[in-house]
């Protein structure tokens, strides 16, 4: 008697574990870190190194929410060419292990939950952008763009470039020009990012004629776009520097170094298109390097950097001084 309820208990306990791990899977839970990423580091700029604990963790949880409901809907419209493609047939939906119609509740809750969060922690604009980025990510991106043009992450790309957006509103209460910037920097990062890894699965896309960049056009003049879009990140990453004044000199050496290992590995992959193990690399990188330039941000933008920062150059200006008058 005691064993079977034993027994009966802790099956319920692995069904709860199991049906847990299938509804966080349906989130796509490993690309949401490096979301709140540039979240926290938009927020560090917006208040100068100075963030308030309680807002960073509320934007954060709101921006977790929103973006987990955008993956779920994602994964619903997307269930027919899930199933089809090796990579993502052991995806909740398509291996049976949720039904859509609880993903659909699931994806509504979690949207209401951040919406409701960010409105009333932090602010309402904050709230209305994450909800944008849910529509523009399924309208835009899923709906219209993913099927039918190879530019479909060029353009949806601006779903995934909202995040910092939030988190500067959440600060701010509205846009600067920096924000914008932000902005930019991931739009144009994301062609890099995502064409490498398309060129590594794009027999995946062509089996169910989903019309990405190195399915229409072939690894050369992918590789050629990548080259184009990487020429563009590192400057841009620049005008944080100058002309906006937002990121100082320890922010610039992160983007000048990471941004010349950007354009190395794009340079080699466009020498190499068809090498394989390059666009992993290229992939991988630029997973690593937005990581980085956000850390950068962050150290950048702390008051103990700018103490640092201000005691190594007023020492230089000390021993400068002192060179000129011995010689
Ligand atoms: C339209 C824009 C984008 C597209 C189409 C895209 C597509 C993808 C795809 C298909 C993967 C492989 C995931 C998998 O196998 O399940 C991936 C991985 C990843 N993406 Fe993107 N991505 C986009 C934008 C972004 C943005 C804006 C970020 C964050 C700032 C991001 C962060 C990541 C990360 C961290 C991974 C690696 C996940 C892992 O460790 O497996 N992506 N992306
Ligand atoms: C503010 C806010 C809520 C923003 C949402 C932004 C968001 C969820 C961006 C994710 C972009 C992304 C990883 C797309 C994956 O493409 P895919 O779905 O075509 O990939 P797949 O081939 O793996 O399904």
């Amino acid at each position: 008697m005691h064993d079977t309820v034993r027994l009966s208990a802790s099956s319920l306990q692995q069904t709860i574990l199991e049906t847990l791990h299938n509804y966080y899977q349906l989130t796509k839970p490993r690309i949401i870190p490096l979301l709140l990423i540039t979240t926290a580091a938009s927020m560090w700029i917006a208040s100068k190194g100075e963030v308030d604990a309680l807002l960073l963790l509320v934007t954060l949880t709101g921006g977790t929410l929103a973006a987990a409901s955008a993956q779920t809907l994602n994964c619903i419209y997307d269930l027919d060419i899930d199933y089809a493609m090796v990579r993502t047939r052991k995806r909740p939906l398509p291996s049976g292990k949720v039904q859509p119609r609880h993903a659909l509740i699931f994806a509504i809750v979690l949207a209401g939950l951040s919406f409701s969060i960010l409105t009333v922690f932090a602010n309402l604009q904050a709230a209305l952008l994450a909800m944008a980025g849910i529509v523009f990510y399924m309208a835009i991106y899923t709906h219209i763009l993913k099927r039918n043009t190879p530019q479909n992450i060029v353009i949806g790309g601006a779903a995934g470039s909202i995040p910092p957006l939030v988190g500067w509103v959440a600060v701010t209460g509205e846009l600067s020009w920096a924000a914008w910037l932000l902005f930019g920097l991931i739009f144009l990062w994301t062609p890099p990012h995502f064409w490498a890894l398309a060129l590594m699965i794009r027999e995946d896309y062509a089996s169910v004629n989903v019309p990405m960049l190195p399915v229409v056009a072939g690894e050369e003049e992918t590789t050629r776009q990548i080259w184009i879009y990487s020429l563009l990140v590192v400057p841009v990453s620049l005008l944080l520097v100058y002309p906006l004044g937002v990121c100082g000199a320890v922010y610039a050496c992160f983007a000048l170094g990471l941004g010349a290992i950007f354009l190395q590995k794009a340079w080699e992959l466009l020498q190499a298109p068809t090498d394989l193990g390059l666009a992993k690399s290229m992939f991988k990188y630029s997973i690593l390097y937005m990581m980085a330039l956000c850390t950068g941000m962050v150290v950048d933008s702390l008051p103990v950097t700018h103490a640092i920062v201000r005691a190594g150059s007023s020492h230089l200006e000390t021993l400068m001084a002192a060179v000129l008058n011995f010689s």
